[in-house]
């Protein structure tokens, strides 16, 4: 089976870039997609930051990543995207610790999470998925201007597809679904994937949204269903590694800095649905996400 899968899955990075003296910080690193795209960042030679919700099950992969690629240079710090307290103290100590900060992978997400919020009141798929990423990025968006080129790596889905930015009901107040709000998040991935790229032109900061694929992870261990078509479909689905494969092309491959907002998969550039293209949304989800978190809107 995967050798099978190895086949079917086209997408390969083939980037040759090494990391040396290079930062990056990949959130929700210690399962999935999010560690081995941050071994990978390891293995290139990069001071990786595994930014995780669990700091025992970060270091105990940290550990596994160092003693796998031969760079000590992986490091766990405490997030949680669930709690703007926390985005804004890993902020802090990392902006004290660190000089440069040349990648950042928002990768981590929930998917169909029974309905639940976040220590600030926002509902936990666009309260993780979307407004802890764009909290987290605003923070460290100045560390990211002055190590320019830097890269914003943002983890959306093709579930995008499905997702809708219902402005009166962002937050669930009028009607829920946990399928559904996952995917408004993943929608809300690219709109502001959009948007920074627009705001950031010139600055040498490129940022780039991305579909993984179908991906055999922790990801799916809310929904029996999903489990149930992932062992139907599993010849067709990812490991993790071969996941982590657009993620990296999109932080490491030179020469694509004129594609900055657009959306990639299997390392291409990847269709997005017309509510993902739609300027309007874009601005205004961006107004909208600094007002519940209380940011200035031209950042
Ligand atoms: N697996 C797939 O098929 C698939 C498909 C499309 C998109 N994606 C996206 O890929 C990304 C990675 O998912 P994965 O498949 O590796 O799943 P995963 O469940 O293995 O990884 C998700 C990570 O996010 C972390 N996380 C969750 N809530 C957090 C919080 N509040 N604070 C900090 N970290 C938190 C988890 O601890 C975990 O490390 C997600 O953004 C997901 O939406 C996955």
């Amino acid at each position: 089976a995967p050798k099978i899968r190895k086949m079917l899955s086209s997408g390969v990075c083939t980037s040759k870039v090494q990391l040396p003296g290079k930062v990056a910080i990949v959130t929700g690193a210690n399962t999935g997609i999010g560690k081995e795209t941050a071994k990978d960042l390891a293995q290139r030679g990069a001071r990786v930051y595994l930014a995780c919700r669990d700091v025992e099950k970060g270091e105990l992969v940290a550990n596994e990543i160092q003693a796998t690629t031969g760079n000590n240079q992986v490091l766990v710090r405490k997030l949680d995207l669930a709690d703007t307290k926390s985005i804004r103290a890993f902020a802090k100590d990392f902006l004290a610790e660190e000089k440069h900060l040349h990648i950042l992978i928002n990768n981590a997400g929930v998917m169909m999470c029974p309905y639940s919020k976040t220590a600030d009141g926002f509902e936990m798929h666009i309260g993780v998925n979307h407004l802890g990423h764009f909290l987290l990025t605003h923070l460290l968006l100045g560390k990211l201007r002055d190590s320019a080129p830097s890269r914003v790596v943002n983890v959306s889905s093709l579930a995008h597809h499905l997702g809708r930015i219902h402005f009166h009901n962002l937050q669930g107040e009028k009607f829920y679904s946990a399928g559904l709000a996952y995917c408004h998040s993943k929608l809300a991935n690219i709109l502001f994937t959009q948007e920074l790229a627009r705001r950031l032109k010139g600055s040498g900061v490129t940022t780039y949204s991305v579909h993984p694929g179908t991906v055999d992870s922790d990801l799916i261990r809310h929904s029996s269903l999903m489990r149930w078509m992932w062992q139907l479909f599993f010849l067709f689905i990812k490991t993790p590694q071969q996941g982590a494969q657009t993620s990296l092309y999109c932080a490491l491959t030179e020469g694509i800095e004129s594609l900055s907002g657009s959306h990639f998969s299997d390392c291409h550039l990847a269709w997005v649905s017309s509510q993902g293209r739609n300027e309007t949304i874009a601005r205004r989800l961006w107004d909208v996400s600094c007002d519940l978190l209380g940011l200035p809107m031209d950042w």
